[in-house]
């Protein structure tokens, strides 16, 4: 299973760990400009310093490298004849250690190739040899891995003015802009003041049917493979549901991808796909000057930009005619039901329509919100055929609320074994698995004061795997979330749990995403049973803005026999689920 996680062996003699990393970074860890340092890593780390394979390494933990017997020595007698004139920090800099902080236990490696493998396995590895902060250095770049929950925080939330986007807004510039995910300091204020009202109660709740909706599209194809025997890749299909509803409820858009392969529906992939490409590309050759030009790939990917820009513009100024044409007054919970998307509320709030800003913000939620999903629905689905147990309960469920008709609001407070389903894919498989900062300043994250222009991932796949702090930590088991406890989050767990990040940067989409999850997932299990399809490739990892299976999740889909409705639970006024 590919969450099973390679367990390292360290002896208490020689700690020889080699690691292969595959610098397929998640979106946000790209190594570029001067953190580029080609496409693999590998790490070689020995405890304190051996020759090993015929490579030297040192490690330390302390971050200080072993200092040769002969100087070690007279440092020991000077210490021993310091009467007191010696000043202490004299004997540190004979030691190569000016200050007297604690240094970051440091990982050094070399680079070296090799494929199929998610960057952050590798990095839970090397924390479960150095703890909760490291330094993960190779050649003269260093990046710092955040894996406790106390450090996260406080980069996170208690001090994240001092923090930046860094390198995550230098990859996605090309596409998002200043949009709200890269955006930083002023801009990014103003911008999430604007936007986070957009997303209120009132559209969440609308969202709920074009939810359904769109999943019902998806029940259609599945019943013509299921009735045809064919097997389905379903993370493709995953990221088309997902888009067909983002592209809705951000601008009004209908890709309608589930059923045909427009040019814009191309153009979106190709755009999105250059995103994840250039994530985690080794060399930045779209910076190249005379590349740029004569590139057909990258001839392709400007050409789709600007049909994905002009289709947004047109799309902004529709909807500022039907906003200049409205009578409605704009207020807290505003909703156009004809459009209740979110660019018809930032118009009709006054936002600006012809800046480049509205377009980067509109690119910015679509990404956001079409990855991410895809992504939990097609592990949640992997997870599911792993564990038949928790798939009967899980329709049992289902089955009892639902009876025969669409989701509704009141169905998302009953659906509580489902919502805890999600939260612990998300557990297992969150999305992103790393997020990145820039420390703006100097600034001391537990013991350990580090400098501005720091590069830093705090690992959330590592909080969300650690030994320590979850039993059977890679057990799918939705159980550990009691249901008559909270929604789990950041807040409740202590930062042990970030889902959708946390502090002022924390996911504007938490609600949107969770209950479009539950309705996809509740719908499609109430009408199939799913099994992984005979003969299908084994489901490895592989990172882009988030996880991806790396040859797809293909899936054998049976019709259920449809449950009677349960008149106890149905809902009069609710629409029946179209057969
Ligand atoms: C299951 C689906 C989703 C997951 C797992 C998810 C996860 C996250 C996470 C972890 C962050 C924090 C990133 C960081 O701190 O660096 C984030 C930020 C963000 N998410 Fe989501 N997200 C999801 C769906 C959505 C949706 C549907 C939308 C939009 C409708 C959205 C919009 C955003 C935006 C705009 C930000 C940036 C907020 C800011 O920087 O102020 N997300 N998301």
């Amino acid at each position: 299973m590919a969450a099973t996680l390679p367990q390292i062996q360290v002896s208490a003699q020689v700690r020889a760990v080699k690691f292969k990393i595959n610098a397929r970074l998640p979106l946000a860890t790209n190594l570029n400009n001067n953190h580029n340092n080609g496409p693999i890593l590998t790490l070689i780390m020995l405890s304190r310093s051996w020759k090993f394979g015929g490579l030297k390494c040192s490690y330390s933990p302390n971050g200080t490298n072993p200092e040769p017997k002969e100087k070690e020595k007279r440092l020991a007698e000077l210490q021993t004849k310091n009467t007191g004139f010696w000043p202490r920090k004299i004997f540190k800099w004979l030691e190569g250690n000016v200050d007297d902080s604690p240094r970051i236990p440091e990982a050094r490696g070399s680079i070296e190739s090799f494929r199929n493998e998610a960057f952050f396995i590798p990095l839970y590895q090397l924390y479960l040899t150095f703890g909760g902060i490291f330094r993960l250095t190779f050649g003269p770049k260093s990046f710092l891995i955040v894996s406790d929950p106390t450090i996260a925080k406080h980069i996170l939330k208690d001090n994240s003015k001092a923090y930046s986007k860094g390198i995550l807004a230098e990859i996605l510039d090309f596409v998002m802009g200043k949009g709200l995910i890269p955006a930083d300091g002023e801009l990014w204020r103003i911008r999430r003041r604007t936007i986070v009202p957009a997303v209120h109660l009132k559209y969440v709740v609308e969202m709920i049917g074009l939810f359904g909706r769109a999943t019902d599209r998806l029940c259609k194809k599945l019943e013509a493979a299921a009735a045809n025997g064919e097997d389905v890749e379903m993370e493709s299909l995953f990221s088309r549901l997902t888009l067909d509803i983002i592209g809705k409820a951000v601008f009004n858009y209908e890709f309608d991808s589930l059923n045909i392969d427009t040019g814009i529906v191309k153009a979106v992939y190709i755009v999105l796909r250059e995103a994840e490409d250039r994530s985690v590309a080794p060399i930045p050759v779209w910076e190249i000057p005379i590349w740029k030009d004569i590139s057909p790939k990258l001839k392709k990917v400007n050409a789709a930009l600007k049909l994905v820009n002009d289709t947004l513009d047109d799309l902004i100024a529709i909807c500022k005619r039907m906003v200049d044409e409205e009578e409605l007054q704009f207020h807290e919970e505003y909703i156009n039901e004809q459009d209740p998307s979110i660019l018809h509320f930032l118009l009709a709030s006054g936002d600006d329509v012809s800046s480049k800003q509205l377009r980067d913000d509109l690119m910015t939620l679509l990404i956001a919100g079409h990855e991410t999903s895809a992504a939990v629905l097609t592990w949640t689905f992997y997870l599911l055929a792993k564990e038949p147990s928790v798939m009967a309960k899980l329709q049992d469920e289902v089955d009892s609320v639902l009876g025969d008709r669409f989701p509704t609001m009141e169905d998302m407070k009953k659906l509580k074994y489902t919502t805890r389903v999600i939260n612990e894919s998300l557990r297992l498989y969150p999305q992103p698995p790393v997020l990145i900062r820039r420390s703006l300043e100097d600034d001391l994250l537990g013991k350990y004061p580090i400098k501005r222009d720091e590069d830093i991932f705090i690992s959330v796949w590592n909080l969300h795997h650690c030994p320590s702090r979850w039993e059977d930590a890679d057990k799918f088991n939705p159980e550990r979330w009691p249901l008559d406890g909270p929604n789990p989050n950041e807040t409740n767990q202590n930062f042990s749990y970030l889902p959708f990040g946390g502090g002022p940067r924390k996911c504007i989409g938490d609600q949107f995403a969770t209950f479009e999850n539950v309705v996809a997932v509740a719908m499609l299990v109430r009408r199939f049973n799913f099994q992984m399809a005979l003969g299908a490739p084994s489901v490895e990892m592989t990172t882009g803005a988030t996880i991806h299976t790396t040859e797809g999740l293909v899936m054998s889909v049976t019709c259920r026999t449809r449950p009677a409705s349960n008149s106890i639970n149905s809902d009069s006024e609710a629409t029946p689920v179209s057969r």
